[in-house]
């Protein structure tokens, strides 16, 4: 690949990242501007008007006063994000978040005529905003920058439509009756136009510049974490916990937790994303040092209690269970063995998920990265690596945005998607399971899958696969 410099920008729930990079992976330049958001109960709103002027600001920022010349970029946001607009583009609508809950009526409705959507999905949400607030056309968070960027309406990606329905199989919208106006779509990195020069005068971004239809944000820290060739998975644990593989076919579950995404190669991108994650931490230890509390949890393996450490109520993978609720059995021996059970919770839900994966008959066999704020934890890492009985990548820049200058370098060159993120993508470090210590935590972990079917929330053929892999791998160890 020749030396060129890719931009990618990333539309998140609290802020806009850009990144300028190289084309060996190297950082040339990064900004970011916060962004505001309402929450209140289920509902989660963005107002879009404040999109563009944070993705000016941070524009801006990571490309300084230079005028360096870019030679494409694309744009990522939260996945299941939706807004209606008017034919101008312009929104009449607040922009309803990924983990809004407001649209259960519709999902119910959407689910009986057949189709396989969560209540959060976008939609559910399209049809609730079109009921209250009349009609328009359904947007997703980065078209609403694209058009800016470009100057005029122009498609969605596939990606972002997935969870407004959209069949990436047959590359076509499904029939639904009393749908709002839906737009057209491309694949992930077909050239969408250029940069305008009223947008190039608002960003700093050249006139000219090719913008690259984007993917989920999701999809792009699976592009920035190099998980692309089959069987290879990435497993981002920040606030909650998203787990994305390769696959050279969809991976089929009649009930809609595990969802395909599409690479731009038409190869299949399945994963799911689960409530429980490192948000847990930050919630229930205000202030804490992890450094500190991840020294002190090491004396505390395995933990004297188990936990199940759901963010917020309910759970979308490794099993649909709407009621589903935080859950500790047994009593923690003090704040350390708290942490350390929160630790150990969220890599058995890891495990779960990966089981759960297997039982639907996902290739596995690859590698398996760590991304997202809590691999900054080393401890963490190897924990999450013992429980899991194999060992992981920590790559070193796993940034969404670097996921979307990955994915403008495929669309603009051509070159094939795993080949530009292995030259782009550097690991850090690999993590090995230590011998004996996946069968130490083989008695907790097998408790607490007990308790989730006992519970009613976990299938009972997925509990006896996840106690099977277990036995399999206890006695490897
Ligand atoms: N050193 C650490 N140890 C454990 N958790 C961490 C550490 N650093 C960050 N985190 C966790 O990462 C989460 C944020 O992850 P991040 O991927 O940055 O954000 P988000 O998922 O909100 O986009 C927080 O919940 C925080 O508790
Ligand atoms: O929490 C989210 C914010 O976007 C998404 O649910 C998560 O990223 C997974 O979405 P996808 O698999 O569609 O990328």
């Amino acid at each position: 690949m020749s030396q060129e410099t890719w931009l990618g920008i990333d539309l998140g729930t609290q802020s806009v990242r850009v990144l300028v990079v190289g084309a060996d992976g190297t950082v040339l330049g990064s900004g970011t501007a916060p962004l505001d958001g309402r929450r209140d109960g289920p509902r989660h709103e963005q107002d879009p008007g404040e999109w563009w002027a944070a993705v000016c600001t941070a524009s801006g920022a990571a490309l300084g006063n230079g005028s360096r010349r870019i030679a494409g970029l694309a744009v990522c946001g939260t996945s299941g994000t939706v807004l209606l607009t008017d034919p101008a583009g312009r929104p009449v609508t607040p922009a309803l978040m990924y983990d809004d809950g407001r649209a259960w009526a519709e999902a119910e409705r959407l689910r009986s005529a057949g189709l396989a959507v969560q209540h959060t999905w976008g939609l559910p949400k399209a049809l609730w905003l079109a009921r209250t607030h009349g009609r328009g056309t359904v947007t997703h968070q980065p078209d609403l920058i694209t058009a800016r960027l470009i100057g005029r309406p122009v498609p969605t990606d596939s990606s972002h439509a997935l969870k407004t329905a959209y069949d990436v199989a047959a590359d076509a919208w499904p029939d639904v009756p009393g749908a709002p106006g839906l737009p057209d779509v491309v694949r992930p990195g077909t050239l969408l136009g250029e940069v305008c020069p009223a947008a190039a005068e608002a960003t700093g971004i050249p006139a000219g510049t090719p913008v690259i239809a984007g993917m989920t944000d999701g999809c792009a820290a699976q592009i920035a974490s190099g998980a692309l060739r089959e069987g290879s998975w990435n497993s981002v644990l920040g606030t909650t916990l998203v787990l994305k593989g390769a696959s050279p076919v969809p991976v089929h579950d009649p009930t809609g937790v595990v969802y395909n995404h599409r690479a731009p190669d038409g190869s299949w991108l399945p994963g799911g994303a689960s409530s429980v994650g490192a948000g847990v931490l930050t919630a229930a230890f205000v202030g804490a040092d992890p450094a500190v509390m991840d020294e002190r949890a090491a004396a505390h393996e395995p933990a004297g209690a188990i936990a199940y450490p759901l963010v917020s109520p309910g759970e979308r993978f490794p099993f649909l269970a709407p009621q589903a609720t935080a859950l500790v059995l047994g009593e923690p021996a003090g704040d350390a063995d708290l942490w350390a059970a929160l630790l150990q919770g969220v890599a058995f839900a890891e495990r779960l998920c990966l089981d759960y994966l297997h039982h639907l008959g996902a290739p596995l066999d690859g590698p398996l990265a760590f991304t997202g704020g809590g691999a900054r934890s080393p401890y963490w890492n190897q924990l999450r690596a013992d429980i899991l009985g194999r060992p992981a990548r920590i790559p070193e820049q796993t940034e969404p945005a670097l996921g979307m200058a990955v994915l403008a370098a495929h669309g603009v060159t051509g070159e094939a998607l795993p080949d530009i993120a292995e030259s782009m993508v550097r690991i850090r470090t690999v993590v090995a399971p230590r011998p004996g210590r996946t069968a130490l935590f083989a008695e907790p972990y097998a408790r607490l899958v007990t308790e989730l079917t006992t519970r009613g929330w976990l299938p009972e053929p997925v509990a006896a696969h996840a106690y099977s892999r277990l036995t399999l791998d206890t006695a490897d160890s």
